[in-house]
């Protein structure tokens, strides 16, 4: 038992391929394209709507919303600052991804704010979870040095004080909402070796929360389909260039039956 059927997994990808939710991104300058394309490729609308005399009035609108601070310059820094409230006020799940948070002082002064805001998901690797819970110093840049496991207490702290979901990826990912908390250990390290892996699960996430008001449940049906596509893309792939390519398909295709297959929940 682990307070999430797989069943809902498969459900929940057909409500997003029929109902195509409108996600708004504002993301790194890095992982632009292939986050819309990962979308895309779901049945998911993307939006790169990223400056900030629009991102308030987008947010209002749009099913989802990803904030996610890979490169936050200023302009785009106001954008967030705008699009944060907004959803809140509109009832837009919203994603916070703390890019590279901990030692870098602007980003993590940001993350904090937003995190008061009370995110609807937060997602990040193990380092910037426990920097966002104020009790790490980050990673190596954009990449983790710390284990899922070092972060499950961060993780249920975090979503305790902001009433939503905390998700930390890894080997395998960890899901809290601060009662339930699940481990998926789907997902191929091929994900690593493409920009992006991390951050496009984010506007997937933004997706699943669109169509799903338990947010606990989308997260783990978004890092469950995401997770089954990266293997099944593995297995055709030479390398990272091809596997990019794979993983598009793959999510395009993937199925209930292959979920319900492929599935290794704790
Ligand atoms: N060693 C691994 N084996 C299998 N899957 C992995 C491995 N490491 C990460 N993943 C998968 O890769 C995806 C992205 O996780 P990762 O921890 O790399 O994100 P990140 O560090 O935030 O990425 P980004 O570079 O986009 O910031 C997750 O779905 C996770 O399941
Ligand atoms: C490489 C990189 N640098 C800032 S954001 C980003 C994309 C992956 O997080």
């Amino acid at each position: 038992m682990t307070g999430f059927a797989v069943s809902t997994a498969g459900d929940l990808l057909t409500r997003v391929r029929e109902r195509g939710p409108l996600v708004h991104c504002i993301t790194n300058d890095v992982v632009v394209n292939f986050t819309a394309n990962v979308l895309l490729a779901l049945g998911a609308a993307p939006a790169m709507v990223d400056i900030p005399e629009e991102s308030g009035v987008f947010a209002g609108v749009a099913g989802g919303l990803l904030i996610n601070l890979g490169t936050p310059h200023a302009e785009r820094r106001a954008a967030m600052e705008a699009a944060a409230p907004a959803a809140v006020e509109a009832g837009t799940p919203w994603v916070l991804d703390p890019v590279a948070i901990g030692a870098l002082p602007v980003r993590t002064a940001l993350a904090h704010r937003l995190r008061d805001l009370g995110p609807s998901v937060v997602r990040g690797n193990a380092s910037e979870i426990l920097a966002l819970a104020g009790t790490g110093s980050g990673g190596r840049g954009v990449d983790a040095t710390e284990g899922v496991d070092a972060a499950t207490g961060a993780a249920v702290e975090i979503a305790t004080k902001t009433g939503g979901v905390v998700a930390v990826s890894g080997a395998v990912d960890l899901i809290t909402d601060g009662r339930r908390t699940v481990r998926i250990a789907n997902g191929d390290a091929l994900l690593t070796r493409v920009t992006g892996g991390g951050c496009a699960l984010g506007a997937v996430m933004a997706a699943f929360a669109a169509v799903e008001s338990d947010h606990f449940t989308a997260t783990c049906a978004a890092v469950l389909v995401y997770t089954v596509a990266a293997e099944q893309a593995a297995s055709f792939a030479g390398g990272p260039g091809s596997f990019a390519v794979a993983f598009l398909d793959a999510l395009s295709a993937v199925t209930a039956d292959d979920l319900a297959r492929a599935a290794r929940l704790s």
